[in-house]
This record gives C-alpha cells, sequence and structure tokens, in this order.
C-alpha cells in the first residue's frame, strides 16, 4: 500500500441500479454526502458513469451507473444482455434499489433476472425505509429476499440518512483489497473534481462521439485558486485537467487541426465549469494517451475507458 494508507484499504465500484423512480439518485447522494446532479441528459456516453465517489480512511467506493438498465424497453435485448455479461460483471458489487413503499413489480423482476446472470455480488437496497410501517417494511423485505440471491439484503432511508453508514459497510465489504483507485486527498468531499471531469468529457465527445465511444477519460489533476481575484471579483482558479485516449490516432481526433478542436473543447467546459465552480477559470486541458495512465490501468481498462 501507499504510505498513509491503511494495509486493508478496500476500492471498487458499485454499480447502482433499479427501476425508474427507485430512489438511485437520492442514494447516492447521500452515500457521497454531496448533491452530485449534473448527470441527467447524457445517457449513454460512457459505460459507466461515475456518479459519485465515496472516501473514507479505509475505503473508496466509485459509485457507477449502468446506462439502460433502467430503461429496458428502449434497448434491444442483445444490448441489454451485453451490458449485463460486460458491465455489470466488471463492478465489485451491485446495489439493487427497491423500494419500501411500492410492491415488488415487473420492473424489479424484470431487473432481478438480469441480475441473475452475473456473478457479482449483489446487495438488495430497500429504499425509502421511512414512508412505511415497519409491519410493512418487514414484509417487503420478505418479498425482496424471496426475488433473488442477495449478498444482503438492507433497508435504507436516504431521505434521513437511516442506515446509509451501514450500506457504506455492507458494501466495502465486498470490494476487494486494494490502495484508492482514485486520487484520495485531491477528490476528497471535492465531488466538484468529478463533474469537472464530466463536463470536460462531454465537450470533448461532442460531435465525435461516434469516434470516441469508450476510450475517453478525463482526470481533473488540479483546481487551484489564484491569490488575486479576476477583474469583476469572482475567485480565480487554474484547473488543470488530462484527457486520456487509448490511441494516438484518437489524440488527434480530440486536438483538431491546429489544436481548433482542443481550444473550442476548453472554451465551452470552462463556462460551465465556471457555473459550476462560481468562480472565474483559467482551463489548462492536457491530451494523453493511456498509457501514461497514472492510476490503475488494468482495472480502468477493464472498465471500458
Ligand atoms: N421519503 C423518501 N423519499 C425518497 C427517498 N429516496 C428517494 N425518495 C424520493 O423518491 C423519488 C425518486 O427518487 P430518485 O432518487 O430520483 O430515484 P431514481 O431511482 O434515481 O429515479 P430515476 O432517475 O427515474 O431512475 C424522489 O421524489 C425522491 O425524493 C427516501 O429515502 N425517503
Amino acid at each position: 500500500m501507499p504510505d498513509g494508507v491503511p494495509p486493508d484499504h478496500r476500492a471498487g465500484f458499485v454499480c447502482v441500479v433499479g427501476r425508474p423512480n427507485a430512489g438511485k439518485s437520492t442514494l447516492t447522494n447521500a452515500l457521497v454526502g454531496h448533491k452530485v446532479a449534473i448527470t441527467s441528459g447524457r445517457p449513454q456516453t460512457t459505460r459507466h458513469a461515475i456518479r459519485g465517489i465515496v472516501h473514507r480512511e479505509d475505503l473508496q467506493l466509485i459509485l457507477v451507473d449502468t446506462p439502460g438498465l433502467h430503461r429496458p424497453r428502449t434497448l434491444l435485448g442483445e444490448r441489454l444482455n451485453e451490458l449485463v455479461t460486460g458491465t455489470l460483471a466488471e463492478v465489485d458489487a451491485i446495489a439493487f434499489c427497491l423500494p419500501a413503499d411500492q410492491k415488488v413489480g415487473p420492473g424489479d423482476r424484470f431487473i432481478a433476472a438480469k441480475l441473475a446472470e452475473t456473478r457479482t455480488p449483489i446487495v438488495a437496497v430497500v429504499t425509502k425505509a421511512d414512508l412505511v410501517s415497519k409491519g410493512r417494511l418487514a414484509e417487503h423485505l420478505l418479498a425482496v429476499s424471496e426475488l433473488g440471491q442477495w449478498a444482503d439484503v438492507i433497508p435504507v432511508a436516504a431521505m434521513t440518512g437511516y442506515q446509509v453508514t451501514e450500506l457504506i459497510d455492507v458494501l466495502g465489504a465486498h470490494m476487494p483489497v486494494s490502495p484508492p483507485l482514485y486520487p484520495g486527498g485531491e477528490l476528497t468531499d471535492e465531488p466538484e473534481q468529478v463533474m469537472v471531469a464530466e463536463l470536460v468529457r462531454e465537450a470533448a465527445l461532442e460531435g465525435v462521439r461516434d469516434e470516441l465511444p469508450h476510450s475517453l477519460a478525463v482526470v481533473v489533476e488540479e483546481i487551484v485558486e489564484r491569490e488575486h481575484r479576476s477583474k469583476d471579483g469572482r475567485p480565480f482558479l487554474d484547473v488543470r485537467v488530462n484527457l486520456f485516449v487509448e490511441r494516438e490516432s484518437q489524440k488527434g481526433i480530440v486536438i483538431g487541426t491546429k489544436g481548433a478542436r482542443l481550444r473550442d473543447v476548453g472554451t465551452r467546459a470552462r463556462s460551465g465549469i465556471e457555473a459550476l465552480l462560481g468562480a472565474a477559470v483559467y482551463l489548462d486541458l492536457h491530451v494523453k494517451v493511456a498509457k501514461d495512465w497514472q492510476r490503475d490501468p488494468k482495472k480502468l481498462q477493464r472498465l471500458g475507458f
């Protein structure tokens, strides 16, 4: 383990699934302890959109989303099977959300059947526990238990915080022993970095999605505040971002002729970042080929980056 990381540190990927309205976003926000909300409206751009990262001394949970599973009817069966055998098999645990205030229904059964095809440990999370009586909750827990083979079944209420820490422990137990997969200190309590990365990623993919489907990873290296404010009185931030591609040819696509495209990407991403952070931003973008990757390339490659 690197210096300062406990020897039994665990880290891994958790996919949060469940039918629409099951409480996935609310739960994700509660787990991360911060709103990570700029995620809607860009389905299918990644196999794994990072929704948030739970950082603890001893644990890092990277919460990812599986595009499509929530809207199965819009996908071909084939694509869905690909998702299940591919994506869901690649994460370390799956959190399957089933809302306590609604009976187990066809949507839940559909997802449960798909999940049965993977060997990844599944934690059945009974969400919105605060909305029902103890008796009803017990009934629901029983119905959920009978729905499939779960590693654990746990009721939570993201709105009140009930059992959220316990869920982190339960999921953490399924993570492999590993150092943090994302730069620990830098991202701690700073999902802003995740959001900044998403904004840059979106801008960089615009118009070239077909050429760069899954091969772009964006890492915010640092956000440093300048001593002096901007002319209009806002804080001034230097934001340094690396864009990782897999091949030289893709580097060319991102950068464009004489860097024109990258400048354009920078301009578009910057306005979003300024709005997000409420600051003036100098955005410094660097495009690199993935072999320079600082983190855990094996794992991330497996995850489709
Ligand atoms: N009372 C209560 N309401 C909750 C809880 N979690 C979620 N909700 C509510 O349930 C609704 C759906 O929650 P979301 O987190 O948006 O559900 P989702 O699964 O992300 O929904 P989709 O984006 O449609 O897939 C929202 O109105 C939430 O406020 C909870 O723990 N308690």
